[in-house]
């Protein structure tokens, strides 16, 4: 028993095993978290102790042999009383007072262990009620994020889960302690005087029902709090998150009172819950003080009679002494747990909105390897949940492998949520998207995103090295493959000029980078992926002029050899695309090239002149990504690249049905010496070269002027490389 073994299996997610097959959606739930009875949220949270469930016997043996313990205890101490205290006996004394001490020692040790063991199981529940509870969250859709505050989701992943701790695994020890203790000083009760026992249990229910009482209004503040205690979270993380803003805009004052309002919410469940179980305390205290004086009244006539000794007396109301706190222990757990019920219910509400999509039931009858990077979007209709309005309406396209398309179109017109159904983020309405002829959906997800790479609109750190960040693409990758990405994208030198270089901290609010500056870094990560499918979000939107041209090579570089769907307002790349796709109302409304389009007069061109008017000359992001065909190319061969095969060892991979021209230069020579063959220079500039084993070579021009390259320092060249980092044969040039 290792306590992590076999719970992988448990199915805390009971909403995949309803009859009745309802897929829960958050659209309306999340506003009033749904009533759950404690035995229900029990069950759903039982599985989770697979595996601990023999410590917890443990726990359980320990109890009751502690209990065992006390009682035979207090049975000696009745001994004591009646024949050391009573006739003054030293000898009577010394018997009785060894057997205490031993049975104390071996109490306290059984105690004590069963203390810790029961902290350990405890402690290992939580964590994996947390761990699943994140493992999922991970797994929901992009707009269940974008709904609800992140603050709110903390409160649930931190509080919410201790809460139902209490109710699984302490609850359930406090419980089958609370009824051994009860039942051993009990029966003891009972085997000292029956009578006088029974007499004492008819006032037991008074107990009972004053736990009933309280219980209800227990849970509703219990409730008021959870909910508050994620408000307060929330407001402390935006208003962090938004610090600029706020002092900017000099909105302390502001922020405080949002601040206090839920802070008073908060206060107020606070305050109304210590009463209540002040309250319920104090009664239950008023209950015993009854039970005792009615014990006192009875046993102090007994005496009278002389059918009871004062050590029997003693013992009796020592029994009752030690038997009270677990039945009151068991009454307050009624309470406990329904206090602990309102946390339950906010984490089962989380567990039961399902992620939007999930990987093949059943593997694919061909085993799906890389893909090419054909892709064919058909008929694609969507809408996100909880909305009337198609985001998506019948929407077909398709890109052949390693040709660039742009997708533009007004705000809202359903560009981005083209780029949420490429990556699957969501599953469409009805219509089919294709990789390599493959609908995704037969992909499992982690393969899918490995081969189609989103570049999104915004910079995405993770708090850690600018290494790991880049490493994140690929993980494993090799240090000198991260040099290599980043020196692609044009980062490796303001990263070198960081304080510790690649070992430099980074985080997503980190003011140490600039906007380039991380989409540069993003590039590195990308193209360090090295997938043959690109899906880049506005790669441009948010940077300045000159920010913007620092990223165009990189991104040149990423793309080359790449199927590659831009999805972008900035029509300054448009000349280069192989096709433009304008979408408005989730349907395209025009294709064709830029050319094309602007002399048809229609919806591109009249995009292309509002933006035309309303945007600054970014320079750069004008030149065409592919250039045209070196003059320098033989003659007389095939279309576009005419006596390509002249180089030995190459041949133009696929045509582009626009340009008539290679996408790349494959090698079809001896894969053995594959690295020895450089692609001749004189092929044009920008065509990508590929090695039998599939690795895309990128070839681009450098910088005007100095820069340094893979190994050292060129001059108006170009260089290539694996798109992995990786470098076949030193460097072009
Ligand atoms: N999470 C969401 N929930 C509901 N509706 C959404 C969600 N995200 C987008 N939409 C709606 O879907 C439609 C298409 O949105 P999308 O983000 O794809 O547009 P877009 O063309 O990318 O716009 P923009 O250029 O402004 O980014 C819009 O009407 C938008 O309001």
């Amino acid at each position: 028993m290792t306590g992590t073994d076999e719970y992988e299996h448990a199915n805390v997610n009971e909403h995949a095993e309803r009859a009745d097959g309802d897929a829960y959606t958050d659209d309306d739930e999340y506003d009033e978290t749904p009533t759950i009875p404690a035995r229900t949220a029990f069950r759903r949270f039982w599985p989770l102790t697979k595996g601990l469930r023999g410590w917890l016997v443990a726990v359980w043996v320990c109890t009751v042999l502690s209990a065992l313990a006390e009682t035979e205890a207090i049975l000696l101490f009745s001994d004591l009383t009646d024949h050391a205290l009573r006739q003054g006996s030293l000898s009577a004394f010394w018997d009785p007072a060894v057997k205490w001490l031993g049975i104390a020692v071996v109490g306290a040790i059984v105690a004590y262990a069963g203390n810790s063991l029961a902290a350990w199981i405890t402690e290992r529940f939580v964590m994996r009620l947390r761990e699943h509870v994140f493992d999922h969250v991970q797994q929901l859709p992009p707009h269940f994020f974008q709904r609800h505050r992140q603050g709110d989701l903390l409160s649930r992943l931190t509080g919410d889960v201790e809460a139902i701790e209490t109710m699984v695994v302490s609850g359930l020890v406090g419980a089958a302690s609370a009824a051994f203790s009860a039942l051993f000083y009990a029966a003891a009760a009972f085997w000292l005087r029956w009578d006088l026992a029974a007499a004492t249990f008819v006032l037991a229910p008074l107990f009972w029902l004053a736990a009933r009482r309280f219980s209800g209004s227990i849970k509703d503040v219990s409730r008021e709090g959870r909910v508050a205690d994620g408000a307060i979270t929330s407001v402390v993380e935006e208003s962090l998150g938004n610090i600029v803003l706020t002092q900017a805009y000099d909105r302390r004052d502001a922020e405080r009172r949002r601040l206090h309002e839920e802070a008073n919410a908060w206060f107020r469940a606070s305050v109304r819950s210590t009463r209540l179980n002040e309250a319920y305390e104090q009664l239950v205290q008023v209950i015993e003080t009854v039970c005792v004086l009615a014990v006192i009244g009875i046993g102090a006539w007994e005496i009278s009679t002389g059918r009871m000794t004062l050590g029997q007396l003693l013992a009796f109301a020592a029994f009752l002494g030690y038997l009270y706190p677990p039945v009151r222990g068991l009454a307050q757990l009624g309470l406990t747990v329904n206090a602990a019920t309102a946390g339950a219910e906010r984490l089962i509400e989380i567990l039961d909105v399902r992620p939007a999509v999930g990987d093949p039931v059943r593997s694919p009858d061909t085993p799906l390897g890389r893909p090419d990077g054909a892709v064919e979007v058909r008929d694609l209709s969507f809408r996100y949940p909880g909305t009337d309005k198609p985001a998506l309406a019948g929407l077909s396209f398709s890109v052949r492998p390693g040709e660039l398309v742009i997708i533009t179109g007004p705000s809202g017109a359903g560009k981005s949520t083209v780029s949420k159904m490429l990556l699957r983020f969501y599953d469409p309405d009805s219509g089919t998207v294709l990789l390599d002829g493959t609908p995704i959906r037969d992909f499992p997800l982690a393969r899918l995103r490995e081969y189609v790479t989103l570049l999104p609109q915004e910079t995405l750190l993770l708090h850690d090295t600018v290494r790991a960040n880049i490493a994140c693409g690929r993980p494993g990758a090799s240090d000198r493959a991260i040099v290599e990405a980043a020196r692609a994208a044009d980062a490796h030198d303001f990263v070198m000029k960081l304080p510790d270089g690649y070992d430099t901290e980074v985080d997503p609010n980190s003011a140490r980078l600039s906007g380039g500056q991380l989409q540069r870094l993003a590039i590195a990560r990308a193209i360090l992926r090295d997938a043959p499918v690109l899906v880049l979000d506005e790669p441009t939107t948010g940077l300045d002029a000159m920010a913007a041209r620092r990223v165009v090579r990189p991104l040149r570089r990423l793309m080359t050899g790449r199927t590659t769907i831009m999805i972008t307002h900035d029509l300054n790349l448009a000349p280069d695309a192989d096709r433009i796709l304008v979408v408005d109302q989730g349907r395209i409304v025009e294709t064709g090239r830029h050319e094309e389009l602007l002399a048809r007069g229609g919806a591109y061109a009249r995009l292309h002149r509002s933006q035309n008017n309303a945007l600054m000359d970014t320079g750069e992001l004008r030149l065409p990504l592919f250039t045209e065909p070196a003059a320098t190319a033989p003659a007389g061969g095939p279309v576009g690249y005419a006596g390509a095969e002249a180089y030995p060892g190459w041949a133009p991979q696929s045509q582009s049905h626009a340009h008539a021209t290679p996408h790349a230069f494959e090698y079809t020579g001896d894969p053995a010496d594959a690295g020895a063959h450089q692609l001749p220079h004189q092929l044009p500039r920008h065509l990508p070269g590929r090695f039998p084993d599939g690795r895309a070579l990128f070839r681009d021009e450098l910088h005007e002027g100095v820069q340094d390259g893979f190994q050292g320092t060129y001059q108006d060249g170009f260089h290539e490389g694996f798109h992995d980092g990786t470098h076949p044969y030193g460097h072009g040039g």
